[in-house]
């Protein structure tokens, strides 16, 4: 549906993006059936050959596309490993024109059609206008979407109303390894004219209304090492004699956070700012289906009863997961063996004004705290492998404006206007690096399933999405065309 004020520019626009659905799904389905996964590094030559897709079709459209090395790292057992290049790409350098620097990533997490998918993950399936594999929303689509309004344009031999730069990497999964400093080194150079950062990585608040993100969480993880010896042992001959390294880390597990969900490491509470009354009514009123978001995550029953307490611990609160033990047996059937080494893997989801280098002190005094208790001879190693920060960002920004603009254009409706509770790591990296204005502007719905079994983007989202985005172009344009005209006549009275 569009609003009465959509123009004749934007029905042609979105026009041709509905009788262009088909090519715009060719595209999506080309890039799903890569397994651009950069969590397994026998995986990484297709996260390489991934972003070669992708520096193709922006090189498709007229774009200049560096494909940057960011050299190689280091995996924990010691071998070094090339990190995917990054795209910086650009498109258009008009003067008049504002330019935006979009962000996405083309990597994906992992996925088995024996996890539990109905469809193969690589293999793009529309049912009942979803369309299901790994990465259509997380985020192939959404860049794609963005590729494909550029792309209209162009096909309609339209003038581009806003000049383009492209970051786009293949590590987002692991916590975009190597950005921060090629964001560094470019700020006076790739970045120097860049006007607004727009990032769409990241889910709506509910299944059906669309939304506009103003925050995120950061995310700090965490590996807890256990060692015993340097082999596995037999259970029947070393069972009951020995400190078993998988219970000594089951126990450093069990005292990370309660049944409350209360993170039990003294001090991790301390810098998080103290919630206001204004804060705590702003919490209350916002727009939530609690029951839709329990039926998207399929468990019975959350922790917290309310609205406001579901979306104060997803949003403005640390959290802390458990993800999984490298080193114990997890196939089906039995083995009687008690492993050498154990390494837990946690996260605490960070908010302002979580400081990491804090946090990793918390972490490990309160670890080797607990294992001092149980009188165990093995050894801890505790390790910090990422750290990104939260994000917050202010709404009165024209690109907030813009997108509002757009979104009631194209959805006939107001956003709702949300944090998030997951992390994009280059967010607060582009606004610490850059200062200059970056928004979130997600196309994927509640239910898109991003990390999970079955990751779908519905057709409607990512065909409104990439009109959505074509609207976004003419709002920004307009906007910061106004605004420059009004300063400079302004300077010249
Ligand atoms: C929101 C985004 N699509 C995403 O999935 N981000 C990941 C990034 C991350 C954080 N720590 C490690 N990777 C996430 O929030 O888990
Ligand atoms: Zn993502
Ligand atoms: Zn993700």
């Amino acid at each position: 549906m569009s609003s009465s004020s959509t123009s004749a520019l934007e029905i042609e626009i979105f026009q041709y993006t509905d009788a262009h659905q088909s090519d715009f799904i060719e595209n999506l389905k080309e890039w799903v059936a890569v397994e651009s996964n950069s969590v397994q590094p026998d995986l990484r030559k297709e996260v390489v050959r991934m972003m070669a897709l992708a520096a193709d079709r922006l090189a498709a459209l007229g774009a200049t596309v560096n494909l940057v090395n960011l050299g190689s790292h280091q995996l924990p057992d010691g071998q070094d490993l090339p990190l995917p290049p990054v795209i910086l790409g650009e498109l258009g350098k008009d003067p008049q024109n504002p330019t935006i620097c979009f962000y996405g990533h083309v990597d994906v997490q992992p996925a088995k059609k024996e996890d539990g998918w109905n469809t193969d993950p690589y293999t793009l399936t529309e049912i009942d206008g979803n369309l299901y594999g790994r990465g259509a929303t997380d985020n192939k689509g959404p860049v794609l979407a963005w590729i494909n309004a550029m792309e209209t344009f162009r096909a309609l031999k339209l003038a581009m109303p806003v000049n383009f730069r492209f970051v786009i990497e293949g590590m987002e999964e692991v916590g975009s390894l190597g950005l921060e400093n090629l964001l560094e080194e470019e700020n006076q150079c790739f970045f120097s004219d860049v006007d607004y950062f727009v990032i769409s990585d990241n889910l709506w608040l509910s299944n059906k209304k669309p939304a506009l993100t103003y925050g995120s969480r950061g995310n700090a993880c965490f590996f807890v090492e256990v060692e015993c010896g340097s082999k596995d042992l037999h259970s029947g001959t070393f069972g009951g004699i020995i400190h078993e390294p998988l219970m000594d880390l089951i126990t450093l597990l069990d005292s990370l956070v309660d049944p409350t969900g209360c993170i039990q490491i003294p001090g991790i509470y301390d810098s998080v700012a103290a919630l206001r009354e204004e804060e705590r009514k702003l919490y209350k009123s916002i727009e939530f289906d609690l029951e839709e978001h329990k039926n998207n995550s399929g468990v019975k029953k959350f922790i917290f009863g309310t609205n406001e307490e579901i979306l104060l611990h997803l949003w403005r609160y640390p959290s802390l997961s458990i993800h999984g033990i490298e080193g114990a047996f997890h196939e089906p059937g039995i083995k009687t063996v008690t492993p050498a080494k154990v390494i837990g893997k946690f996260s605490i989801r960070q908010v302002p004004h979580m400081d990491l280098l804090v946090v990793k002190q918390q972490v490990v005094e309160h670890l080797k705290a607990v294992f001092s208790k149980r009188n165990s001879p093995n050894k801890l190693k505790v390790s910090k492998p990422l750290g990104s920060k939260p994000w917050l960002a202010d709404v009165n920004d024209l690109s907030y404006k813009a997108a509002r603009r757009a979104i009631k254009t194209v959805f006939g409706e107001d956003p709702d206007f949300i944090r998030d509770g997951s992390t994009v790591p280059v967010a607060r990296m582009f606004q610490t690096i850059t200062q200059k204005s970056v928004m979130m502007l997600p196309i994927g719905a509640a239910d898109d399933g991003e990390h999970s079994q079955n990751e779908k983007i519905s057709r409607h989202n990512y065909i409104k999405g990439t009109k959505l985005f074509a609207a976004f172009f003419l709002e920004i344009s307009k906007l910061h065309r106004h605004l420059h005209e009004t300063s400079h006549t302004e300077t010249n009275n």
